[in-house]
């Protein structure tokens, strides 16, 4: 049976018209599929709010236990909540939640090298529990994780949304033909970051090392890519980098975005 695994990117929920539009497709989209969010920046802008700067490095923020606190209520409630919600209106059965949630996604602390990131857990192959997880989508639930996940010992850690999402897609890839997607709010990765018409069609691994040599690829998109080639490598079938609006070609069998290949 297919599976789509699919990540929503932090700037589309910043983006509330973008955000529904995205929520109807993903609701009408035929077959089984699960959504991961992120939140990133509304994070960032809350924590300001509460008079919590917030730091990242290489794109993963140090998460200190006021932060953890901003990130729980955010991602967890905030963002996750209104994204059942509209879910729901749009008629799919969707069930929020942690990586706590059902022990459905365990992580381990990040250990203290040269920095101490704080709460934020990284994922090994044994973090999903993809059985438990098939059963819910066997009973017809659409799960949605935030980018939370925990230690089995009590405490919640922050963790990267586009590495869930990879790690979900490559241990449910044991049970279903997987595809992950990830939406973003650009055409997909582009040879010119300011040119929608740049798209590149399709990417592999040599390729890659040529976009990441010339600085076509930069920030957010390097660790994107570095989770989806590690999907690829280890069972899933496709993987495809686009823009949120155009997830609806999905039921249409139009390709769209950046594919990958092995
Ligand atoms: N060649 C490229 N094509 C598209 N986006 C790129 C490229 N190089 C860097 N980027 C950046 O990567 C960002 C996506 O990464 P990120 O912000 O982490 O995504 P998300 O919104 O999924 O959290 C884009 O907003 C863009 O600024
Ligand atoms: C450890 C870590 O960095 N976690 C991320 C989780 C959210 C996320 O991944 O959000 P986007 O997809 O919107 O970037 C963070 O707090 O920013």
């Amino acid at each position: 049976m297919k599976l789509y695994v699919i990540k929503i990117g932090g700037n589309v929920i910043d983006n509330s018209a973008r955000l529904h539009q995205f929520l109807k497709d993903f609701a009408e989209l035929e077959g089984l599929k699960i959504l991961v969010h992120g939140g990133g920046k509304v994070a960032t802008q809350i924590s300001s709010s509460l008079g919590i700067e917030a730091k990242l490095v290489d794109g993963r923020r140090i998460t200190d236990i006021e932060t953890l606190r901003v990130v729980t209520m955010v991602y967890a409630g905030l963002i996750n909540k209104n994204m059942v919600a509209q879910l729901q209106r749009y008629g799919n059965n969707a069930i929020g939640l942690t990586g706590a949630d059902g022990n459905f996604i365990r992580a381990k602390k990040r250990p203290v090298k040269t920095i101490d990131y704080g709460f934020v857990g990284d994922l090994d192959e044994n973090s999903i529990q993809a059985e438990s997880i098939g059963k819910l989508l066997d009973a017809s639930f659409t799960p949605v994780f935030c980018a939370l996940t925990h230690d089995g010992d009590g405490q919640l850690l922050n963790t990267n949304a586009d590495t869930i999402a990879s790690a979900l897609a490559v241990a449910l890839a044991e049970i279903y033909e997987t595809t992950l997607i990830y939406c973003f709010e650009k055409k997909g990765v582009l040879q010119d970051i300011d040119d929608e018409g740049s798209l590149i069609r399709e990417i592999g691994p040599q390729r890659y090392e040529t976009l990441k040599l010339e600085k076509i690829v930069s920030e957010g998109m390097l660790p994107k890519l570095d989770n989806a080639f590690a999907a690829i490598k280890s069972g899933v079938k496709e993987v495809i980098i686009g823009q949120a609006d155009e997830l609806h070609y999905l039921n249409t069998n139009a390709t769209f975005g950046t594919m990958l290949r092995s």
